[in-house]
Order: structure tokens, then sequence, then C-alpha cells
């Protein structure tokens, strides 16, 4: 039985509520459907009540088995205790006036409906981009007990090669701790999609090839991994090039030594710009599915897409929000 398989078996009839912000987008809406008719999500629609029917029609969707709300119609009560709740959740960082005009935000509204367990997940990000996406679930969700900063991973697969790629998604520019914490983060979310980590702490130069500050980041960052996380030691490593990481040929010559060189699967890139472009290479010249990214250490799921996904991306990244959401039941 293939991974995403599993996933659907876990997930079909537990009626697990995600929130879909972006309702009035064809392949949201599409896949929403989808979803529901096959019983593996209850879906929560925001958007506009007249145009997401229109848009149904359009594309001969029945809508029976999906809830639509829109944001701009709902009681005062409900708006009322969304407020509150978002002030309380805030801390004193963010005042009502200011909670009332986030909450006009669709990403921000859905972002409270997980936060308040009205909706278990959030699947958005195809249309917004990933800053509008993410930064509601950093101010209201926040990191989960252990995880310090979060960070966005892609499973990239390709016939029977499945590969981790972090992060290319959310902390632009990473000291050596967080490029550790991201190590340890993708090496979990590897298990989850059954891979058995062998960690590359990607740089410029393998083994001290080359010398610099990015250079003494990435060592450090593979010795704070194995420090924080000593059951990972032996299948974490770097300072490597990716060649040395994957090609076992170059990895004689270049880090004959490490048990991860050549053999590597979850690459751990010193830098946003890296990992983003990284990934978008693979995906789009290599030939990879990129399924995410997956936000890594979020204490509630919530998932962006790229604004370049399609209907299918968008159900295979729901199902994922959902089989994490029914791990936290
Ligand atoms: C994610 C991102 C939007 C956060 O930026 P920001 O909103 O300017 O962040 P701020 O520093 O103002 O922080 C906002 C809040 O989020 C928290 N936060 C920011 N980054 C975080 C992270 N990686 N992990 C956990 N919390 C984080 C901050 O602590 C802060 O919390 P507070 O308001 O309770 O104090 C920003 O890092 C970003 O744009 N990243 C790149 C996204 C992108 O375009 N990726 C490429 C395409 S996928
Ligand atoms: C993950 C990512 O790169 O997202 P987008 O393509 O929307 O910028």
């Amino acid at each position: 039985m293939s991974l995403f398989d599993q996933f659907k078996t876990e997930i079909k009839g537990q009626k697990i509520r995600l929130v879909f912000p972006e309702g009035t987008d064809e392949r949201v809406l599409t896949a929403a459907v989808e979803l529901a008719q096959e019983d593996l999500v209850n879906p929560i629609i925001l958007g506009e009540k007249e145009a997401i029917v229109a848009l149904s029609k359009k594309l001969q969707l029945s809508l029976n088995q999906v809830e639509i709300v829109d944001i701009k119609t709902v009681s005062a009560d409900q708006r009322v205790k969304m407020i509150k709740a978002l002030v309380e959740r805030r801390k004193g960082k963010t005042d009502e006036r200011t909670a009332e005009k986030w909450l006009q935000d669709e990403n921000y509204f859905g972002t409270m409906l997980v936060q308040m367990g009205a909706a278990e997940g959030m699947v958005s990000g195809a249309v917004h981009p990933t800053g509008d996406t993410v930064r509601p679930a950093l101010q209201l969700i926040k990191t989960a007990p252990g995880s310090r900063r979060i960070s966005g991973a892609f499973i990239m697969q390709k016939g029977d090669q499945r590969f981790v790629f972090a992060d290319c998604a959310i902390n632009i520019d990473i000291d050596a701790e967080t490029m550790a914490q991201i190590a340890i983060q993708s090496a979990h979310t590897a298990k989850i999609f059954g891979i058995k980590p062998k960690v590359a702490m990607l740089s410029f130069s393998t083994k001290g090839s080359a010398k610099g500050a990015q250079v003494e980041k990435v060592q450090e960052a593979t010795k704070i991994a194995k420090e924080l996380a000593p059951e990972l030691a032996e299948q974490i490593d770097g300072d490597l090039q990716f060649d040395a990481a994957v090609v076992e040929k170059v990895a004689n010559a270049k880090a004959p030594d490490s048990a991860v060189a050549g053999q590597a699967n979850v690459f751990v890139f010193p830098s946003l710009e890296s990992g983003n472009i990284g990934y978008k290479i693979a995906q789009r010249l290599g030939g990879f599915e990129a399924i995410g990214p997956i936000l890594q250490g979020l204490a509630k799921p919530v998932s962006d897409l790229s604004r370049g996904a399609s209907k299918d991306d968008v159900v295979k990244v729901a199902i994922i929000t959902a089989a994490q959401a029914l791990a936290q039941r």
C-alpha cells in the first residue's frame, strides 16, 4: 500500500474538520469537494457564499457535503467570541481593534477556527504568498513544545525515490541553532513518511574543503543537532556538498568516513535561498513531485501550499494535514 493510501485509510470516516480559507479558488474548491465526497475530510470553506455557489455551478460540483462560512456575515456573537479569544491568545501584544481587523482576513479567521478548536487543521496558500498564510499560525497557534522555530519541508517524490528537503519555506536567514533544529524536525518528518533518515547538512564545502563563516555555521549546526538528538547522531552529518551527499562515488572521494555521505535522503539547506531554489529545481527540471511545504514544529496542523499548486497538490497536502490532525486527537 502506498503511503498516501495508508494516510487515506487512516483518515477515512474520521470526520476531520479542515478549514480552506481560499474557497473561491477553483483548485481549492474542487479539492475540498473531492475530499468530502470520498469521506476523507469535512471541509469548512471560507468565502463569499454567492461566489462559491457560482463557481461550483461552473465546475459542476455539488456543495452538499461542505460547510461554507462567509467571514463577512458571521454573527455578532461569534465575532465577539473570536476577538476575545484572539486578544487573550496574544497576551497583551494585540488589542481588540487589531484583532477585529485581523479577523476580516480569511487566513487569520481560519487560523482562529483551528486555535479555538472549531477546525482541526487548515490548508491555505494556493492564492496567498507564504508569509500571509503562515504569519497568523506563527502568531496564534505558535510552536509545539520542544520547538523554538517553525520550518517548512517538502517531500520530493519520483518513482520509488523519496527525499525530504528543508527548510524551503519559512526561515530566511538561519543560524546554526536553527539549522540544527530543522535537521531534527526533518528527520522526524522523514520517519512519518516511511523514510529512515540519513540527514545531510548541506554546504558548498565537504568536510572543511572550503573555509568561511557559512561553512563553520553548517559544521556548528551538525554538532548541535547531534547533541540535541543523540539518538540521531549517527544519522546526521555535515558539512556536505550535494554531490557528496547523494553520489556514492563522490562520497568515497570526498567524505570516505561518513555514514551519511552517498546515502542521504534528508537534505537540510543552509539558507532559505538555497532550500527554496533547490526544491524548485528538483521539481521543475528533475521531474520530482513536490509535496508541501509541510510545516514542522507548529502546535496544531496548518499547511501552506505553493501558489503553483495543482488541484491534486491541494488534495495531497490536505490528506497530510488531516493525518497530522488525527494524530493529535
Ligand atoms: C514567516 C515570516 C512571514 C515571518 O515573518 P514576520 O511576520 O516578519 O515575522 P516577525 O519576525 O514579525 O514575527 C511574527 C511572529 O511570528 C513569530 N515567528 C516568526 N518566524 C517564526 C518561526 N520560524 N518560528 C516560530 N515563530 C516565528 C515571531 O516570534 C513573532 O511572534 P510574536 O508576534 O508572538 O512576537 C517570514 O519569515 C517570511 O516571510 N519568510 C519567508 C516566507 C517565504 O516567502 N517563503 C518562500 C516561499 S515558500
Ligand atoms: C513554497 C513556495 O515556494 O511557495 P510559493 O511558490 O507560493 O512562493
